[in-house]
């Protein structure tokens, strides 16, 4: 497959797979801030850039619904992506973050919003490097503007204004092969409401089962099991970045979170962001944490359903509760708060517990990116200790 802008770009080429010859690392130097194209890159005529400065309510509707009428499909359309604006407010807006980042494309006559692209500052550790990188996502054009060659302008100028920033790598991650993905990870998914997503084509009654069965499978005790499970409070945060920061240091590419990153993406956010953990109700120490993020999709051709609840595991840490049950406390949590379907990556440990947690491998691929970086290996699943929204 000829990927016409992709071979133009410092990422590991296809051709280049296997040659550990070259160097791991920075596939090529910075360039001069001076020497870095000071004006936006151009667009097609009768297109503007536009900052989305997602702080003003306004800014944040055009966004949502851009996302949620073109965002990321399954293969047989049945889902589309929804997520809320509290979540993209907060995704978008992590500590250090640049508005500049944030790059709409919209019709210079109506104003309407018709392509989206972002960046966030991250923290990312590969093997010992720590690399300041952007964690680029949310990238959006819109059904009627496909097929124009819109993105590689898009990716272009979210690279331009990244180099601005003096950063010069990127992680990312898509659901399409792209040169070159650093790692190839499986979606599973737990039921926990069957019924539901029988009704929406999802999930099909096995053979030989019937609903109530089915039903009775799925079935979670009404609450957790281990003794000091609770919510995560502020009080936990240097211990639970403790936690968190030992046991990430056993991945090769894994988030670098101090205390600032954790009190943004692992503080309780209610229908954004779910954390607990584990407080020995003896010592009073911090042993354990479980966290999941909340992504609805909007079911597309039911009659029944509009919305899919959904949750996804997010970072994991079991130091003395077993990580399954862990996990199925994260279960039960998420079946008590209403959601239909827990999906987990088969990243980290998380290949470990799912089978027998009930999970269903998904037919999807993610696939991970890391820009201007080359790793001379590609990475299991268990390897990689990073989850990108
Ligand atoms: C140092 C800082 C560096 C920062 C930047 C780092 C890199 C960041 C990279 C971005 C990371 C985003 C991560 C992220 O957001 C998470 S992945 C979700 C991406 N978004 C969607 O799938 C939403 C629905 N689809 C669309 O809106 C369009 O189909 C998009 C906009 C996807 C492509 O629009 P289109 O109208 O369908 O296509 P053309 O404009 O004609 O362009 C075709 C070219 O685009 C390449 N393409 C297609 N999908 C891609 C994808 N998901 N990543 C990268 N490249 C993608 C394709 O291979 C081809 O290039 P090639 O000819 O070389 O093969
Ligand atoms: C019921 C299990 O599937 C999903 O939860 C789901 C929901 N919405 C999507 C929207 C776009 C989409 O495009 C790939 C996939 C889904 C999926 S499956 C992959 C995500 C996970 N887990």
């Amino acid at each position: 497959k000829r990927h016409k802008f992709w071979e133009t770009q410092p990422v590991g080429q296809f051709k280049d797979v296997g040659n550990s010859n070259l160097p791991e690392g920075p596939i090529e130097p910075p360039t001069p801030l001076s020497e870095v194209k000071q004006e936006p890159y151009n667009l097609p005529g009768p297109y503007e850039w536009i900052t989305c400065d997602m702080d003003t309510k306004e800014m944040c509707s055009e966004v949502y619904t851009l996302l949620a009428n073109n965002y990321v499909e399954d293969d047989e359309n049945m889902f589309r992506f929804n997520y809320s604006k509290e979540f993209l407010h907060w995704a978008l807006r992590p500590p250090g973050y640049f508005r500049s980042w944030h790059i709409g494309v919209r019709v210079k006559t109506s104003k309407k919003l018709v392509a989206f692209i972002t960046g966030v500052p991250a923290r990312i550790r590969a093997k010992d490097a720590i690399v300041n990188m952007a964690e680029i996502n949310f990238l959006c054009v819109h059904k009627k503007l496909r097929s124009k060659r819109l993105a590689p302008v898009m990716i272009k100028e979210v690279t331009r204004r990244v180099h601005l920033e003096n950063i010069w790598q990127a992680a990312y991650t898509a659901g399409v092969v792209l040169p070159t993905p650093i790692s190839t990870c499986q979606y599973w998914h737990r039921s926990l409401n069957p019924k539901k997503l029988i009704d929406v084509g999802f999930s099909r009654l096995g053979a030989r089962m019937t609903m109530s069965r089915t039903i009775k499978l799925y079935k979670l005790p009404d609450s957790p099991v281990t003794p000091g499970f609770r919510k995560m409070e502020l009080h936990d945060l240097p211990a639970v970045t403790r936690l968190l920061r030992d046991y990430l240091k056993q991945f090769i590419v894994a988030p670098d979170f101090d205390e600032n990153d954790v009190e943004h993406w692992l503080l309780p956010k209610e229908d954004v962001v779910d954390s607990y953990l584990v407080e020995s109700p003896e010592t009073h120490d911090v042993t354990d944490f479980c966290s999941f993020y909340t992504l609805p999709s909007t079911i597309l051709g039911n009659q029944n359903y509009s919305t899919l609840k959904a949750a996804y595991s997010y970072y994991n840490v079991s130091t003395r509760t077993p990580l399954l049950q862990l996990m199925n406390d994260a279960l039960i949590v998420a079946k008590k708060k209403g959601y239909d379907v827990f999906n987990a990556l088969d990243v980290m440990e998380n290949e470990t517990i799912l089978k027998e947690l009930k999970f269903g491998p998904g037919d999807g691929q993610l696939h991970y990116y890391l820009y201007n970086y080359r790793l001379n290996r590609a990475l299991r699943p268990s390897e990689l200790g990073l989850v990108l929204l």
